[in-house]
Parts: structure tokens; sequence; C-alpha cells
């Protein structure tokens, strides 16, 4: 279903001028034909306040709100706060906010509860040495060794309507090495990881794995190199690659019942070539740290893959610094340990600061700027 369809059908008044007005309240961008998409073809960001329109088409007069700025920019954040704060007044209703983000709270809030563990102020990881100071290939590395994208062009073009994701995007991150991926909402981090995770074609552009080309979809990939780079989705229903999905030939379909024979139709038992179907395994499961801290967000590797690079999109959103840290310090560690190259797309940006090595700084689709973390930064640190 298409936006204008979603924020319609829960409206008071459906009226396109109604559902317009609308969007333009929730700071969406109405020129550019979004009005018009389904919500995958939306930015996380732009996907959470759809959302905030639909419930708002209601004119509740109590709005319930869990994490509703998880994912954002910082000044989509602030701007959501002052929305929040100024609907509260303007519609006279009631706001209650289920958050981690201690600013907003600050900001938005009247009152305030505290389930424990008590909201505390978001503490600055500490980063155990090591972890930080890989901005390039090190010295055992190969030249050209790790994943690297050269001049990548997307255009999404709907109904008339083009929008230029990625123009001419340079990437590169070092084998073990953590990059992270920053920029405000639709500015096209999450098209830079669905392409390098061979999940979209670019128009244009080149990829390479340790200075070898990467065919640009995950099943041209190989089987081998297909699983080599993993995503780790904002929505934890999104696919990762599957490379062998393909290649697995699909069961035959059972025979048609046979409605002359009673005892067969019934159970199917003993019907000539007709097989039990075979039991799914279970994927292994999740390391502790990860369950207890996002079972709803984590995406697991499918079964038997083991990814050299997985690509995180805003695997710590909505969770509370805490486990924010505790997931980060377990993917650094599985970084270390399966020599990992990790590309970290997030707005938190202290845990960018603190996690990653080097960092790229994406604005409308264009890197605007990138290289070390510490110099790209350095506040944060
Ligand atoms: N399938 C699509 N069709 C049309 N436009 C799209 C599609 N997917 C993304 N876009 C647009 O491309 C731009 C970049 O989207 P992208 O999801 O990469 O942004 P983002 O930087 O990850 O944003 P956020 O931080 O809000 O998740 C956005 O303006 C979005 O509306």
């Amino acid at each position: 279903m298409r936006v204008r369809r979603l924020v319609a059908e829960t409206a008071a008044d459906p009226s396109p001028r109604a559902v317009r007005n609308l969007l333009a309240e929730c700071r969406l961008p109405l020129d550019d034909g979004l009005i018009d998409r389904r919500p995958g073809a939306l930015s996380g960001g732009q996907q959470r306040r759809v959302a905030l329109a639909r419930a708002l088409a209601r004119r509740p007069d109590v709005l319930l709100l869990d994490e509703p700025t998880a994912g954002l920019d910082t000044a989509l954040r602030d701007e959501i706060a002052g929305l929040l704060r100024s609907l509260a007044t303007t519609r006279d209703m009631a706001v209650v906010l289920a958050c981690h983000d201690p600013d907003l709270v600050g900001r938005c809030a009247d009152e305030v509860v505290e389930l424990a563990p008590a909201l505390r102020p978001a503490p600055r990881p500490a980063v155990p040495t090591g972890r930080r100071g890989r901005a390039g290939a090190g010295p055992g590395d190969t030249p050209g060794a790790g994943l690297a994208a050269h001049g990548l062009e997307v255009t999404f073009t709907r109904r008339g309507h083009a929008h230029r994701a990625l123009a001419g995007v340079d990437f590169a991150a070092a084998p073990g090495s953590a990059a992270g991926v920053v920029g405000p909402s639709g500015s096209g981090k999450t098209t830079l990881l669905r392409v390098l995770a061979g999940l979209r074609r670019p128009d244009a552009g080149t990829l390479t794995l340790d200075g070898r080309p990467l065919p640009a979809l995950a099943r041209e990939r190989g089987r081998g190199g297909g699983r080599r780079v993993q995503l780790v989705p904002q929505n934890p229903s999104a696919r990762s690659p599957r490379p062998d999905r393909r290649r697995r030939p699909r069961p035959a379909p059972p025979p048609a019942p046979d409605h002359g024979e009673g005892g067969r139709r019934r159970a199917g038992r003993g019907t000539p070539g007709r097989r039990r179907p075979a039991r799914r395994r279970r994927p292994p499961p999740a390391p502790r740290a990860l369950r207890r801290a996002a079972p709803t967000r984590l995406h697991r590797p499918r079964p038997g893959l083991r990814p050299r690079r997985p690509a995180v999109r805003e695997v710590t959103s909505a969770l509370d610094p805490n486990t924010a840290a505790a997931v980060l310090d377990l993917l650094t560690g599985l970084r270390a340990t399966r020599r990992l190259t990790l590309v970290l797309v997030s707005h938190e940006l202290d845990l960018v600061a603190a996690y990653t090595d080097t960092v790229h700084i994406l604005a409308a689709g264009r890197v605007t700027a990138s290289g070390p973390t510490g110099r790209l930064l350095p506040a944060r640190r």
C-alpha cells in the first residue's frame, strides 16, 4: 500500500489535502513523489514519520510512542521532539513516550516514570586498546585488501519522479577494520549498505573484495563469495543475501489428492511418491548478549554462514546505552576473532566514534568527507 493510502486509511479526514497536510506536519518531503511510494521505498526515518502521521490521522486524545526517534539523525530527533511538544499543546493531546533517550525525555516530558534500571545519561563506552587505529590496511594486508566501492550511482525512479540516492560514492573498509557511515536521514546510508551487500544493483560504479571485482548482486557472487558480505538490517524482517537460494532445487509438488481412495486421502500415508517434508533446521542461537539486547532487531546470519564482512544498520537503535555498548563490544570481539570487517550505519555519533576506525559522511547521496574517525569525529572521542 502506498503512503497516500496508508495515511488516508486511518484518517478521520481522508481527503488528499488533509493527508498532505499531515505528512507535511510530520516533516516529510512531498515534492519527490514520496506520497506515491510504498513503505519499503522510504528511508527508515521516513517510515517512522509515516507511522506518526498514521497515528495522528485518527485525531487521538492519547498518543503512545515506542522509541519514536530511534535511528533518526539529531536534527530530525530535535524536530520530532519539538513536534511532539507542540502537538501536545495545540491538539490538547496526552503524549506517552517509552524511550531510551534521556535528552528527548528531558525536552518533551512534563512527568517522567522511571522503570528499573533507571535512566542514566548515556555513558561513553570504554574502548579497550586495539579497538581503533586501523584506518587503512594493516601491515600484513595486501594492497587493495578489504571491501571497496568506486563511483556508485543509484537513482530510484517512480511515477516520473527520479531520486538520486547515491551520486558517485566511493567507499573502502580494510580487513578487520570497522567503518562508520553517517549522515542525515535520507542521505543514502541504507542504499549504500544494500549495494555493498549485493541486494541492489547500482546503476553505475564498481565493487571489489580483496582487490578482485565483486559482482553486483549477491546471487552472482557464487556460493563462496555471496556469503562473505552479510547485512544486519534496520528492519529484522528484511532479507539478507542468500546466494544459495536460487541453486537449491525446488521440492517436487505433492501429487494431487486421490479422491477415489478415502484411506489415502485422509492422511496421505502410503501415497506413492508423497514424502513428509523435511524438518527445517533451526538456526543456531544468537550469542547471549545479542539475544538479550535486541531480540527483535538482530537479524541472525543464516545457518552455516560465517560472513567476513557484515554491514549493520542501526543495530543499536532503541537500545539503552549499556546494551548498545554490549552489542558493539560483541561485534568488536567478532572482528578480532574472525578478522571481520564491520560497516556500521548509525545516527549515534558517539558509538560510531568509539567503535570505528574510519568514517564516511554522506549528505544527499554524496560522500562529503571520509577518513580516520579520530580526525572526522574528534570531539566525540
Ligand atoms: N525503493 C525506493 N524508491 C524510491 N526512493 C527510495 C527507495 N529507497 C530509498 N529511497 C529514497 O532514497 C533516499 C535515500 O534512502 P536511504 O534509505 O538510503 O536513506 P538513509 O540515509 O538510510 O535514511 P534513514 O537514516 O532515514 O534511514 C531517501 O530519500 C529515500 O526516500
